[in-house]
């Protein structure tokens, strides 16, 4: 794969976004490679000198390593004898300069985007498990979990962003497209706009769940407006946008997608009893709750508008995922299986078997209660799973084990509390990615906003030692909620990756010894 100079200045320059040029006579005029990391460049890079943290060093070191060619917002004298490239936004230039070099490979998928502040992932996995009826499992994927670009063990691999950096999301998306995936479902973050990392990617579907106050804080977004505006560029750049009607500023949201989309391919879902005087359009798509027990979820998808009855996917569906609020996550995701063109049977078999590494995983002990291992870690997501909890176990004692991260989403500290007052007996809180702060202080700072009349706290900064006093002290009929880390192998601490061993491990450990047994946790 290649780009030449000229084709770069001619993209920039379509796009307003050249400030200057310097052409080197002697210099190669083509790049055989594109990178924004001095650490990984072949003969003859483009290279982009982006981010908070870039130093004019790494120029100097990219331009001994081979590179030919650099984009910057100012020029530096460390990249002198290369061609350069001054721009107005070096996070758009780079988009849209890697798209070209990697030859658009999104115009080869039907690409899918989802986002929302809570259910992103799991989403986009139940669209992935029923679009995989019938393309033959060549759904590529990129999520907070695992990205797929492929359909060898070698393809599926961690990913360390929600989404990624524009020139890791194209050149993945070529490698997709190369092995011959032919729709992706991405989780589009709303750092993903901020950083424009989706920069001129249009979505065949683009999909609105939910918002809440969230990854407000140092590091994330200003305030809510700014996380909400950010969110609502997914939409604006999709052909068909389906939208929870339920949504907080739901209004903000359908007039965002009004903006490039005409109402016939705006789609609308609600549950069965939703109604609210300030809603001006019909809903679409209803969906009402069947059943849901520790077992399963079933639920009924109904179409109700006259668009809405041409997709031929109104029936009932049977979730592994357990939870109500993944009723709603599912209608979404049949909705938009429905325009890609399936119907009921095939989407309803596909979305039956999903599960998703480190959501709503339960064992069901035989004298320690139930034991839930959930990446739930916001106001909304907590609020959601204990309510779920309260409502399915009649009142059950609520023992829950949380932390805040550090260094980002402060507005979560709170929230934690708040969930915590309205729902929780007994809490532990604990650390989880402290990153450069103290996590005793970040406990101190949620226990502070607890009512102790209501909720007794031990604060229990050793997770392992939480996880194990939590489910040690739960009796039977009592329900263990192991909050926020899911699946995750590594706690960040002071900048390092540091490993642990995933609080599904150490709670299936726990239970083991507890109770002599080697049941598995399910989803
Ligand atoms: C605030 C933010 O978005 N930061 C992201 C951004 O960092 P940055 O552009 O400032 O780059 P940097 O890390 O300061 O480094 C500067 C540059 O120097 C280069 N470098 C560095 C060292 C060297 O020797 N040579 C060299 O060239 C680096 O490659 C980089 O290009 O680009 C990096 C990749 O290029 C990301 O890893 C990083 O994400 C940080 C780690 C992060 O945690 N971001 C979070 C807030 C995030 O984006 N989260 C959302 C999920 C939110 C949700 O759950 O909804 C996500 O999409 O993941
Ligand atoms: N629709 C929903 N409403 C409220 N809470 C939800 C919803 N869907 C999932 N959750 C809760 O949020 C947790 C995270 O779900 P999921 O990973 O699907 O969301 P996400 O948007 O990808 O989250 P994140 O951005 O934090 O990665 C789940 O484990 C569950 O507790």
């Amino acid at each position: 794969m290649s780009i030449s100079l000229n084709t770069c200045i001619l993209i920039l320059k379509e796009h307003h976004l050249l400030k200057s040029s310097a052409v080197q006579d002697t210099v190669r005029t083509k790049m055989e490679y594109v990178s924004y990391d001095s650490r990984d460049i072949k003969t003859d890079t483009l290279f982009f000198c982006k981010g908070a943290g870039f130093r004019p060093t790494y120029l100097s070191m990219a331009k001994t390593n081979g590179a030919n060619c650099y984009v910057a917002e100012q020029p530096y004298p460390e990249g002198k004898g290369m061609h350069a490239l001054i721009v107005r936004d070096v996070s758009k230039a780079m988009a849209l300069l890697s798209a070209a070099f990697f030859r658009f490979p999104q115009d080869d998928l039907y690409v899918v985007a989802v986002t929302g502040t809570k259910g992103k992932t799991t989403t986009a996995y139940f669209l992935k498990g029923m679009l995989d009826q019938i393309n033959d499992g060549k759904t590529a994927l990129i999520s907070s979990v695992n990205n797929v670009v492929g359909q060898k063990k070698v393809d599926t691999f961690k990913s360390s962003l929600t989404t990624p950096e524009s020139l890791d999301l194209f050149r993945d998306m070529r490698t997709a497209v190369d092995n011959g995936m032919t729709h992706l479902v991405m989780e589009v973050s709303s750092q993903a706009y901020k950083k424009n990392r989706v920069f001129g990617l249009t979505y065949d579907l683009g999909f609105f769940l939910n918002i809440s106050p969230d990854h407000i804080g140092p590091n994330e977004h200003p305030n809510f407006e700014d996380y909400l505006h950010c969110k609502l560029q997914l939409l604006v750049n999709a052909r068909k946008c389906i939208i929870n009607a339920q949504t907080n500023n739901f209004n903000e949201v359908y007039a965002a997608a009004t903006t490039t989309t005409a109402p016939d391919s705006i789609y609308l879902f609600a549950d069965e009893d939703y109604t609210s005087p300030a809603l001006k359009h019909p809903i679409d798509f209803r969906y009402s709750s069947e059943e849901i027990d520790m077992a399963r979820t079933k639920f009924k998808v109904l179409c109700v508008s006259d668009k809405a009855k041409e997709l031929p996917i109104a029936g009932e569906y049977q979730l592994k995922m357990l939870g109500d609020f993944n009723e709603s996550n599912g209608t979404a995701a049949v909705i938009g299986a429905g325009l890609v063109g399936m119907a009921h049977d095939d989407a309803a078999k596909g979305i039956s078997t999903v599960t998703v590494p480190g959501r709503m995983q339960t064992e069901i002990t035989a004298s320690h209660g139930v034991v839930v291992v959930d990446y739930a870690h916001n106001e909304a997501s907590m609020m959601a799973l204990m309510g779920f909890m309260r409502r399915e176990f009649n009142n059950p004692k609520i023992i829950v084990v949380v932390g805040a991260p550090g260094d980002k989403g402060v507005s979560r500290r709170p929230g934690f509390s708040n969930s915590l007052n309205e729902f929780a007996d007994k809490v532990f809180l604990t650390t989880d990615d402290p990153g450069f702060e103290d996590p005793k202080e970040i406990a101190e700072e949620i226990d502070a906003g607890i009512d102790h009349t209501k909720v007794d706290v031990t604060i229990e900064l050793d997770r392992l030692k939480a996880i194990n006093d939590a489910i040690s002290m739960a009796n039977k009929g009592d329900v263990v909620l192991i909050c926020g880390k899911g699946e995750d192998g590594f706690q960040k601490i002071r900048g390092v990756n540091t490993p642990y061993p995933s609080d599904i491990t150490v709670a299936q450990q726990v239970i083991n010894e507890l109770e002599d047994q080697n049941g598995h946790f399910y989803s």
